[in-house]
C-alpha cells in the first residue's frame, strides 16, 4: 500500500505591505513613517491544502486590509515593535483559528530636515539605515518575543585599521597590512532580557553605541586589528552599556566591503604609486563576518 501523503508544515500571510502615516496635531510638527511589514499566521488549514476547504483560510487581502485599518487607529506616533505587537495580537485575538502570528516590520528613514537651523514643520529626507522588528507572538505560550534591529548602516573609515597574522599557505596573495581603508554596511539584530521602556531609545543608544565603537574618538579614532574584533568590541559594548541588562543578545553581520588599492608600477611614473591615496571601490565579492554575542548567564535564541 501506498505511503499516505501529509502536509508537514504550512502558514500563510500577505508579504511586502507598504503603508505610510502622517499624525498632524493642530499647529504641532507632522510625523511620518512609511514602513514595508510581512505576516505570517499559523494556523490549521490543512483542509484548504489537502481538500480544498477554505473555511478555516484568514484571506491575505483581509490581513493586508488589517495593516491599514491599524494604522489608522493608532492616533499617536509609534515605534515599529509597538506596532508588529498590536498587530500580532490582533490576529491571535481576532481569530479563533490563529495559534500564532509572526510580523516583520522594516521602516524607511525619513529624517526631519533643517532649514536655516530650524526643525522643519513638515519636511523630510530619506536616510539609508533602515529600522527593523521581528514580533512572533504564540497562543500556546502566551509569550511576546521582540527583535530589533537595523540594516543598511554603512560605515567607513579612513585609517587605523590593518589586517596581519592571517594563515598563509601556498594561495595566499593577500599582503598583511596596518593601514587600509575599512568599511562595511552593518544589518544589528538584538533581543531584550525584559521589555525596554522605550523601544526607540533602546534602538537610538544601540545604534549610537555602535557607532561609537567602530569609529573610537573623534581626533585619535581606534585601531581595528580585523572586522571581527571591531564587530566583537561593538557588540560587547552594547552590552555592557545597559547597565540593567535590557538587552540580553546582539547579533551583528559586518560584510567587509573591499576598497582596493590602485597601483600602476608599469607606467613607470612615480606618482602613480599607490599611497593610501586612490582606492577602487568595490561591492563583490566582499568579505562575510557575522557573530552572535550574549551575556554567558542569559541564554539566547538569536
Ligand atoms: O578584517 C578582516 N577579516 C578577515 O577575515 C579578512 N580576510 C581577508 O582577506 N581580509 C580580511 N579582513
Amino acid at each position: 500500500m501506498a505511503d499516505e501523503i501529509v502536509v508537514k508544515e504550512q502558514c500563510h500571510g500577505k508579504a511586502r505591505v507598504r503603508v505610510a502615516r502622517v499624525w498632524r496635531g493642530d499647529g504641532k510638527d507632522h510625523e511620518f513613517v512609511e514602513w514595508t511589514i510581512s505576516i505570517i499566521l499559523s494556523s490549521d488549514c490543512i483542509p484548504a491544502y489537502s481538500a480544498g476547504d477554505n473555511s478555516s483560510i484568514v484571506a491575505t487581502d483581509s490581513i493586508k486590509n488589517t495593516v491599514y485599518a491599524l494604522a489608522k487607529l493608532c492616533h499617536q506616533p509609534v515605534s515599529i515593535e509597538t506596532f508588529g505587537i498590536k498587530l500580532a495580537s490582533h490576529f491571535l485575538d481576532t481569530y479563533k483559528e490563529v495559534t500564532g502570528a509572526c510580523v516583520s516590520l522594516v521602516q524607511n528613514n525619513w529624517e526631519r530636515v533643517s532649514i536655516d537651523g530650524i526643525p522643519h514643520q513638515h519636511g523630510f529626507k530619506l536616510g539609508s539605515q533602515k529600522r527593523t522588528a521581528e514580533i512572533t507572538i504564540s497562543r500556546d505560550k502566551s509569550s511576546v518575543d521582540v527583535v530589533s534591529g537595523f540594516t543598511d548602516l554603512s560605515l567607513l573609515k579612513t585609517t587605523k585599521s590593518g589586517f596581519e597574522g592571517f594563515i598563509r599557505d601556498k594561495f595566499t596573495l593577500l599582503p598583511e597590512v596596518r593601514e587600509r581603508l575599512l568599511a562595511s554596511t552593518v544589518t544589528a539584530k538584538w533581543r531584550y532580557a525584559r521589555k525596554p521602556s522605550c523601544y526607540t531609545g533602546t534602538y537610538d543608544k544601540v545604534t549610537r553605541t555602535l557607532f561609537e565603537t567602530f569609529f573610537g574618538p573623534s581626533k585619535s579614532g581606534v585601531y581595528s586589528p580585523s572586522v571581527q574584533n571591531t564587530l566583537y568590541l561593538m557588540a560587547q559594548e552594547v552590552l555592557r552599556r545597559f547597565d540593567v541588562p535590557e538587552v540580553s543578545s546582539i547579533e551583528l553581520n559586518m560584510p567587509n566591503l573591499h576598497f582596493l588599492p590602485v597601483n600602476m608600477p608599469t607606467v613607470g611614473v612615480k606618482v602613480l604609486f599607490f599611497d593610501h591615496d586612490v582606492y577602487l571601490p568595490t561591492s563583490e565579492p566582499h568579505g562575510s563576518i557575522q557573530a552572535c554575542l550574549a551575556r554567558k548567564t542569559l541564554t539566547s535564541k538569536l
